[in-house]
């Protein structure tokens, strides 16, 4: 049954695309569930406070953990992923949006100022899993965006969600290489010609010809993903070219 995704945020209108589009097909769909959820909804005092000062001193301010506390106790199920982005997190990669697709759901925590309260994520991680990920090595004002963009990456994972499956298997970094580059019509455009093989009908030749773009690709572009293969990804052929 349905995905379910739950997200606990100061800007919840900040997450007001996730009804649009493709999700909003899959939720119509019943494939996907998705509740957005002010932290001022737990807060217990008349101002609604939700951060302090940091202790130690600096710049900024922190995320209290008490609302947090009561919030994910009434939003999270028992054992589910709770995702906290934030620049200091493992990479996001492919791989964890795959395994996570073939979760019951997962709960958003989105920091704002300096972060949440470190105790938030020690606390949580008695109820279930909980990964703290960067989607990138750039700073953002707050989590909002890393969970559009965690979101996106995993429920089109979802089987039902994006229609042509084999699409999904041939994404970039779903083998471990970067797609080559894709044409369609017309043959000839500005004087920029689609690479004969392309328009050949050898589908052999096509294969070999995409598979080699992929590599050169990856060579020029990610040699770090290139380096991270397994080691019977790469024929010797392809090793040694
Ligand atoms: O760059 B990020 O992924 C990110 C995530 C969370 C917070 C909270 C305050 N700044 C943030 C930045």
């Amino acid at each position: 049954d349905a995905f379910r995704i739950d997200v606990v945020t100061i800007f919840p209108e900040y997450l007001a695309p996730l009804r649009q589009s493709l999700l909003g097909k899959a939720i119509e769909r019943g494939l996907l569930s998705v509740g957005v959820h002010d932290l001022r909804e737990w807060t217990d005092d008349v101002h609604r406070t939700v951060d302090d000062a940091p202790y130690g001193g600096g710049p900024g301010m922190v995320l209290k953990p008490e609302p947090w506390g009561r919030a994910l106790e009434a939003v999270r199920p028992p054992g589910t992923r709770l995702v906290v982005p934030t620049p200091a997190g493992r990479p996001f990669t492919q791989r964890m949006a795959a395994e996570w697709a073939t979760e019951p759901g997962l709960v958003f925590a989105c920091g704002r100022y300096e972060g949440i309260d470190q105790r938030v994520a020690d606390w949580a991680a008695g109820a279930g899993p909980v990964s703290e990920v960067s989607i990138g090595d750039y700073v953002l004002a707050g989590g909002e965006s890393a969970v559009l963009v965690m979101t996106e990456a995993v429920t089109r994972l979802i089987p039902g969600v994006v229609g042509n499956r084999e699409s999904v298997e041939f994404d970039s970094h779903a083998d471990g290489l970067l797609e080559g580059p894709s044409y369609t019509r017309p043959a000839t455009w500005r004087g920029h010609e689609v690479p004969a093989v392309l328009l050949s009908g050898d589908h052999a030749g096509i294969a070999r010809w995409r598979r080699a773009e992929s590599l050169r690709r990856t060579a020029a572009r990610r040699p770090d993903l290139l380096s991270a293969l397994p080691g019977d990804a790469l024929t010797d052929a392809e090793r040694a070219a």
